[in-house]
């Protein structure tokens, strides 16, 4: 960015996703000395709070999501950075948050950049783009941060894509997906590329399925509003598990520049097949509909299941099968490659799968067949396990950490491209189109029985392993 400072505003700053994720990012960073020279953190919200009313608010989330015990005199210098405006924001009505920027600009200089982050359900996107370009809040070298999903159809997805090109460039746009910014979603460009060991088994030639599974254990009820109106499919499947499922279709980019990256990943999705609704299962867990805020005859999946097909040379035939689900037995978030029996003398050996975990640091974790050193061929399974945070001198960041750093930096190879949305939009708009009726399944489960038939009698491998 051209200056040393900047102006952050945080819109929806008092939801569920600022005080898990986006609040405690901010903190890290400044903690780790990462944050601008000079910066303001305005939070923006429709209801009326004090600037003390945000920093106690502030605090209390990083007590319960940050790093718990703040200590003084660090808590204070960051608190003095907190501003809120509120009354909303909408194309006609800016609340206060005009007003309150231009003092930020008072203060930290009137050369200040800005960052706008939407951290907004996806219906409130249009309104807020509409109102940065009507109060000139675009200009300042402006970066915007759209969380996901952007848009929730094709159609809706199209429509916010024009209006916000007809504001900003691309280059000013930040689409977040954070399972792009998880550490371990970036170590399978590292395994994959730099190890033939691995990159030589990387398609259909030696693997017959991949797996994409994150169920959760978590459930929706201080978000209800929102997940009811979008659901496990839009939340997870079109949205993160597609772009993990980019990540490890992808053909192998030119370098891993931003440009490459995004390139190769907008070009394997093209070659995404769009789903069939009958190879995609629904479920909802029982006691869903009494939650409050989500009606009782509601429809909504909180749980999916797909089977993704990759129309390109390297994956001919190759089911990916993608699931998550909430309120489940175990919460993980992994990747297989489910291998093809070696042709040869001990070709009935199961159970080849190279297992990657995107969660935290990041492990990856396979068993090798060896034969039990004594007098006859007998053979035994034998683990192997890399966990990255083991490495020496590792100092992971959480993915919205490291995704903020990235907005600060200018750096978009992380973030989605505007054609690779609308092709996942493209693959996802048949079911979208003609949902299958959503199955129930008890909380803490495994969700619909049926969805094993995904898995072409493999089962759920990360599953088989969690217990
Ligand atoms: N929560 C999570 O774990 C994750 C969420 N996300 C994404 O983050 C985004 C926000 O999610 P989340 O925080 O859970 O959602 P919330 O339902 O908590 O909404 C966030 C805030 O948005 C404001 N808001 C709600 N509706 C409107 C509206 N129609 N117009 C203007 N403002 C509105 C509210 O603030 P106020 O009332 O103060 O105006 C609310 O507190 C979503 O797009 C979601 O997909 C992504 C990853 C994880
Ligand atoms: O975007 C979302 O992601 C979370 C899972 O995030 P993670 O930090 O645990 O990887 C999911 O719970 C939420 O429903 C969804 O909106």
């Amino acid at each position: 960015m051209a200056s040393d400072a900047t102006i952050f505003t945080l819109f929806g700053a008092t939801g569920d996703l600022a005080k898990r994720m986006v609040l405690p990012a901010f903190w890290d960073l400044f903690t780790r000395g990462l944050m601008p020279k000079r910066w303001r953190l305005i939070g923006n919200g429709r209801g009326e709070v004090s600037d003390e009313e945000f920093r106690d608010h502030v605090r209390s989330v990083l007590e319960q999501f940050g790093p718990g015990d703040l200590p003084e005199g660090k808590w204070r210098e960051f608190a003095d950075n907190l501003r809120f405006s509120g009354g909303g924001f909408r194309p006609g009505d800016p609340g206060t948050l005009v007003e309150v920027i231009g003092t930020a600009l008072d203060e930290v200089g009137a050369d200040a950049n800005y960052i706008h982050y939407l951290a907004l359900p996806p219906g409130a996107f249009a309104k807020i783009t509409e109102a940065l370009a009507e109060y000139k809040l675009l200009g300042h070298d402006a970066r915007v941060v759209y969380e996901k999903p952007f848009g929730t159809s094709l159609k809706t997805f199209r429509e916010l894509d024009e209006l916000v090109h007809s504001v900003m460039s691309e280059s000013q746009v930040y689409r977040i997906d954070h399972f792009l910014g998880k550490e371990a979603t970036q170590n399978l460009h590292v395994l994959r590329f730099a190890n033939p060991m691995i990159g030589s088994i990387w398609d259909a030639r030696s693997v017959c399925q991949v797996q994409i599974d994150v169920p959760e254990t978590l459930g929706v009820s201080d978000r209800a509003e929102f997940y009811d109106a979008n659901g496990a499919f839009r939340d997870m499947i079109a949205t993160h598990l597609f772009q993990v499922a980019a990540e490890v279709a992808m053909e192998p980019p030119h370098s891993l520049s931003a440009d490459d990256l995004q390139a190769a990943r907008t070009d394997v999705l093209e070659h995404f097949r769009p789903l069939a609704p009958d190879e995609v299962i629904f479920g909802q867990f029982d006691g869903y509909r009494e939650l409050p805020d989500v009606p009782d005859d509601s429809t909504t999946d909180t749980y999916a299941a797909a089977q993704l097909w990759v129309d390109s040379e390297r994956w001919a035939g190759v089911p990916f099968v993608l699931r998550s689900g909430k309120r489940m037995h175990r919460g993980y978030q992994e990747v297989s490659l489910v291998l093809r029996p070696e042709p040869g003398p001990l070709s009935g050996v199961p159970d080849s799968i190279l297992r990657m975990s995107l969660s935290g640091a990041g492990s990856m974790a396979a068993r090798l067949m060896v034969k039990k050193p004594g007098p006859d061929l007998e053979l035994a399974t034998r683990p192997i396990e890399i966990n990255l945070g083991d490495v020496p001198g590792t100092d992971p960041m959480p993915p919205y950490v490291s995704l903020l750093h990235d907005v600060i930096i200018g750096d978009r190879s992380l973030f989605t491209s505007s054609q690779s949305l609308e092709r996942a939009w493209e693959v996802a708009e048949p079911v979208l189109a003609d949902p299958p009726t959503p199955q129930p399944y008890a909380p803490g489960s495994w969700g619909p029985a049926d969805a094993v038939e995904l898995t072409d009698g493999i089962g759920w491998v990360a599953e088989r392993a969690a217990g």
